[in-house]
């Protein structure tokens, strides 16, 4: 019975925790999106969160939330990813905890990164502390799936996301289009979704042919949040310098055959890729080399088939609007075994997959 209520209350603290961590999807990346909190007989004393990109672990501002310092040595700390036992901008967790004198600790899911990777759980263990390790660990891994990607497969989290019309085309026709801007298939309700998902992640991509037909301007405009890195491909170099994606409202990178060798100019910067290998894993390696954990791939779709056809994707968020075009670009195809999730979003049937 006690065993049971335990369980109950562990995982309850656990949802807590990624219930904080949560406000800092768009902030903390690379660093992932800890929640923490202490708690004393049952009660929260103190919660935190990873602050943005630089500042203090979660661990740190959960303990430092703690007003009656006394009571630490009697609390339980929960937090959802292992605490860090190096130095990075901040030192260590591990020490922290066991400085203040927390003996119990209860962790969502160890830390994959080749600094901490079951090092920090080690570091409590040998200053006695009591660990208790894997609270809602689904929970955990869905939570931090761009860090967890990041670190285990050693490349960006990738969504892919289309709009298309109910019969499957991504743009109509040429004749029923304006030149230099998109065709808007998803309802403006949709259009506000995606910018808040641009917000989310730390880059965004997408294809020459898509800069020349649409200009977009990729940033974050219809909500709240930090534009991503732009990321285009040009292998050719032949998208003109006045292309609203070379605005310097946000940076920009563009992938260029390396025998081209543009000059950089304002926020946007040139990478060369060799046009004899493969581009896609090229691009992989340079935005790890980068270290963007995660990224949108907004079309068109040529681009996007060939994320599909490599399975290099992990997310995909298509929009189907009520008009049919009968035909223009068709949208890529994905496996339909990899459905989960149905919804509506204004107007628009939204369609969830995952790569799993
Ligand atoms: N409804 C929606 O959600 C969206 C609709 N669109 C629409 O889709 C259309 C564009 O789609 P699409 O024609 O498929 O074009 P893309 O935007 O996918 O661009 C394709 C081009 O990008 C370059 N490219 C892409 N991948 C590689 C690679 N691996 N290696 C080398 N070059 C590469 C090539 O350019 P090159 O051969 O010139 O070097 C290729 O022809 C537009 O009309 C746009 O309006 C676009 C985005 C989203
Ligand atoms: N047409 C279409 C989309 N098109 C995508 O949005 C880009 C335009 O971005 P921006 O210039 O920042 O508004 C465009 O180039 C293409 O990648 N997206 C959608 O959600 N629904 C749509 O119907
Ligand atoms: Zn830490």
């Amino acid at each position: 019975m006690f065993y049971i209520c335990k369980v109950k209350i562990h995982e309850k603290m656990m949802s807590r925790c990624l219930q904080l961590g949560k406000n800092g999807l768009g902030n903390t990346a690379p660093n992932p999106m800890v929640g923490a909190v202490v708690v004393h007989q049952g009660r929260i004393i103190g919660e935190g969160a990873t602050s943005p990109f630089g500042g203090a672990h979660a661990e740190v501002n959960a303990i430092a939330s703690v007003t009656d310092k006394s009571l630490l040595a009697e609390s339980t700390l929960y937090v959802a990813l292992e605490p860090c036992s190096h130095y990075g901008k901040t030192p260590p967790c591990a020490d922290l905890i066991v400085r203040e004198g927390i003996t119990r600790v209860v962790v969502g899911i160890k830390d994959p990164h080749s600094k901490v990777a079951g090092k920090g759980i080690a570091r409590l263990r040998e200053a006695g502390c009591e660990v208790f390790v894997g609270v809602l660990e689904t929970e955990c891994r869905d939570h931090f799936k761009r860090f967890l990607c990041f670190q285990e497969k050693k490349r960006p989290y990738i969504i892919l996301k289309w709009a298309q019309s109910s019969d499957g085309f991504l743009a109509p026709d040429p004749s029923l289009r304006k030149a230099d801007a998109p065709y808007w298939i998803s309802s403006p309700a949709s259009q506000r979704l995606v910018h808040q998902w641009r917000a989310q992640e730390m880059a965004i991509l997408v294809g020459t042919r898509t800069v020349m037909d649409d200009d977009p301007s990729l940033t974050v405009r219809h909500a709240v949040g930090k534009h991503p890195l732009r990321v285009v491909i040009d292998v050719e170099h032949k998208l003109p310098k006045h292309a609203s994606v070379f605005s310097d409202v946000a940076d920009t990178l563009v992938l260029v055959a390396m025998d081209k060798q543009p000059q950089d100019f304002g926020r946007t910067s040139f990478t060369g890729i060799n046009r004899n290998m493969e581009l896609l894993p090229q691009l992989c390696g340079i935005l790890y080399e980068k270290q963007i954990n995660s990224i949108i791939i907004e079309g068109g779709a040529y681009t996007l088939q060939q994320f599909i056809d490599r399975g290099l994707w992990d997310e995909a968020r298509i929009f189907t609007g009520t008009r049919a075009f009968e035909k223009g670009v068709t949208a890529p195809s994905l496996p339909q075994d990899k459905i989960v999730l149905e919804s509506k979003s204004g107007a628009d049937r939204l369609t969830l997959y995952y790569n799993v």
